[in-house]
């Protein structure tokens, strides 16, 4: 998974760049855009492996990003939510229930719609390309120290960032209620283990 989702993402890049690099500058802008997934801004139970992938493309695109912008070369990341195809009806034959319900906490998307968002976003030029509204609450979220071109989104995002940490926590909170752990015991629990240690 790690192989195909991070190693072929960066080969493919390193293949390209010297081509898109050649007189950038007389043909205009380019875009690289990079598909991560919502299981790459939180960590999704039976997402293991596929998470720690697509966590890994959000780190290659902001670098990315620093190296090519003096040769005018735009990088997006995508992050869709389970997407109708048939790649996802594969998945779903051996996926747990929970990673099922969890994951369902922001729905399910047509492949045509995320599609469209992802162009949208290009056309845009922006980093960060969310697809849903859920997708819009995780991005705010999870803005990090990620660029951001837009003044309206950056101020959103400073604005947002206090109320959209406590819909998060009410998240997790919730998911840890499907996997059957008290959340409200968790966190005790983890301030015990502080005074022992
Ligand atoms: C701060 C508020 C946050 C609110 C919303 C949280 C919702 C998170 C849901 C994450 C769903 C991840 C689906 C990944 C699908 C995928 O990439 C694979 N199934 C592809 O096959």
């Amino acid at each position: 998974m790690f192989d195909v989702n991070v190693i072929g993402t960066f080969h493919l890049i390193k293949a390209a760049l010297p081509l898109m690099k050649k007189d950038r500058k007389s043909r205009g802008p380019a875009s690289i855009a990079i598909i991560s997934s919502q299981a790459g801004q939180v960590g999704i139970y039976g997402y293991t492996a596929y998470s720690a992938s697509k966590f890994a493309l959000r780190g290659l695109a902001e670098a990315l990003q620093h190296e090519v912008i003096a040769d005018d070369i735009h990088v997006s990341l995508i992050f869709p939510p389970d997407t109708d195809t048939p790649g996802l009806e594969e998945e779903n034959r051996r996926k747990p229930e929970l990673t099922s319900i969890i994951a369902g906490s922001s729905g399910m998307m047509k492949a045509d719609e995320v599609a469209k968002k992802t162009i949208d976003g290009i056309k845009k030029g922006s980093f960060i390309i969310p697809c849903n509204i859920e997708g819009e609450l995780l991005s705010i979220a999870t803005a990090g120290l990620s660029p951001q071109r837009s003044y309206l989104m950056a101020f959103l995002e400073v604005i947002a960032a206090s109320p959209v940490r406590l819909i998060g926590l009410f998240f997790q909170w919730n998911w840890d209620m499907k996997l059957e752990i008290d959340p409200l015991e968790r966190m005790e629990s983890s301030s015990r283990q502080k005074v022992q240690s």
